[in-house]
């Protein structure tokens, strides 16, 4: 453990107040502490410390006119973290709250996401602390001009290709790749996710949510179960969890609950998607508003949450799908689903579990899908997106899914047999997080000292 402890001390150091960034490092490497100590090819080329040290780190100004001609100035972000195995590939988060631990820590498990997916995509994320919500179409539109009109100069289709995140959706990459063809006249697949017009891949939008339901399936496959009839709770309504209920639901599980920056939404007999992906897609709608139709629901505003975390997570249920943001499942959450005996997780949102949760879960062998398998369906659906935009094809969406559904069980597959390996093939956190691992760390061992 010495090794390991010195590498992390010298993170900490380096990276000061960047609690995310730390927490995500720290998550995998005292997992794959005894892997390391088996293989020492990997301390003698100091692979992880190159590892924890992004390639490249770009941060700068987004200035731009609001609806009243004020000047706005935002924070931008692109941390190129790793090019080993591909272009570096990763989305772009636009939400207040973005800073540079949580972009790097985004990145950072991107790296071994994409490196799950077994496809050439290095890892990378990027964003600005810039707050979509109450802003116009005009609005939006200025911000991504004036974001790309710096970012151009650091992306490209074999370069770095980003994509969306949490306020990044096909609206928002549709503008930054009108504004990136204006400057380099040049329509190529330098993002991912684009608009089907102009040339996204069908099913993208789709991709994530649809992917961790294909992987939860798996999990439960692999256990002679299915999802027919279990009890979901779901957090989140943005793209990966309506997504995510809406593939649910065809395989017949029960969806309980979802939830959104202001509250709650839960039905003890199940929740209408449709109504609420409805309510979703419709300017001005709120997750409250699904009570008019359905008096059998009850809505739980933000602020009457439990102090330490959140109602989502107090209702009985046989699954829990976290699908908002990052530690949005506390020590207090982890303890009710526990005792509710709601034994599996599967994280949909990116590092959703807090470590002191993680710590129960792991106590009470909670079957815990992480979200660096679990949720890489998206990336690589954006991996089928360039493949379409370099060969200038268009595929049906039939095949997307195809692929998609193999890639999931794939990435399942992989982690589960290297889970069983080095612990038990429950242990799908240090599977992902060692078959990850091996697979960049040997891509950087052949490419020399880089
Ligand atoms: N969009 C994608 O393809 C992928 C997204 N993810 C992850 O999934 C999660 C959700 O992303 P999207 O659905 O794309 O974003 P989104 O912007 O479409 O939706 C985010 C949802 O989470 C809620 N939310 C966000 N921040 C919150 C906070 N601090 N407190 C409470 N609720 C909050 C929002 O109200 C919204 O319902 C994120 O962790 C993201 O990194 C992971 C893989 C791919
Ligand atoms: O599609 C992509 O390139 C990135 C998706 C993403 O940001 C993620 O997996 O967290």
């Amino acid at each position: 453990m010495e090794y390991i402890e010195q590498v992390l001390k010298s993170v900490k150091s380096s990276n000061p107040n960047e609690t995310e960034f730390y927490q995500a490092v720290e998550e995998v490497l005292s997992s794959i502490n005894q892997y390391l100590e088996i293989n020492d090819k990997y301390q003698k080329n100091s692979i992880v410390e190159r590892l924890v040290e992004p390639e490249r780190q770009v941060i700068f100004r987004v200035p731009w006119l609001d609806d009243l001609g004020n000047v706005q100035v935002n924070r931008g972000f692109r941390i190129e973290f790793s090019s080993s195995l591909g272009p570096f590939k990763g989305g772009l988060r636009f939400h207040p709250s973005v800073n540079q631990s949580v972009v790097k820590f985004l990145g950072f498990e991107q790296v071994l996401k994409n490196a799950l997916t077994g496809l050439p995509l290095g890892g990378g994320k990027g964003g600005a602390d810039f707050n979509p919500k109450d802003k116009s179409d005009h609005e939006i539109m200025r911000f991504c001009q004036s974001y790309m009109t710096e970012l151009f100069r650091h992306i490209g289709a074999n370069t770095d290709v980003p994509a969306g995140d949490i306020g990044v959706g096909a609206r928002e990459i549709g503008y930054l790749f009108g504004q990136y063809k204006r400057i380099t006249n040049q329509f190529s697949g330098v993002l991912t996710g684009k608009p089907e017009s102009l040339n996204g891949s069908s099913l993208r939008t789709e991709a994530t949510g649809y992917g961790v339901a294909y992987f939860l399936s798996a999990m439960l496959d692999a256990k002679g179960d299915s999802l027919t009839g279990k009890r979901c709770l779901v957090s989140g309504a943005g793209n990966v969890a309506l997504y995510l209920m809406k593939k649910l639901d065809e395989y017949d599980a029960v969806i309980l609950s979802c939830s959104d920056s202001k509250g709650t939404l839960y039905s003890k007999n199940g929740l209408d998607v449709k109504l609420v992906m409805h309510l979703k897609s419709e300017r001005g709608a709120e997750l409250r508003d699904y009570l008019n139709e359905h008096k059998d629901a009850e809505f739980t505003p933000v602020n009457q949450y439990p102090s330490d975390g959140h109602q989502v997570w107090r209702y009985e249920a046989d699954i829990a799908l976290p699908c908002a943001t990052q530690n949005e499942i506390t020590k207090d959450d982890a303890k009710a689903l526990v005792e509710n005996r709601c034994l599996t997780v599967c994280e949909g949102a990116n590092m959703p579990t807090t470590p002191e949760a993680m710590k129960i879960f792991k106590e009470h062998n909670v079957y815990l899908g992480p979200s660096k398998a679990a949720n890489a369906g998206g990336v690589a659906t954006s991996q089928f997106e360039m493949a379409q935009n370099a060969s200038m094809q268009k595929w049906q969406s039939e095949q997307v899914d195809e692929k998609l559904q193999q890639v999931m069980k794939s990435i399942f597959n992989t982690i589960s047999v290297t889970a069983k390996q080095y612990s038990n093939e429950h242990d799908l956190v240090l599977g992902a997080n060692i078959a990850g691992f091996e697979r960049v760390a040997d891509a950087m061992l052949k490419q020399g000292v880089v």
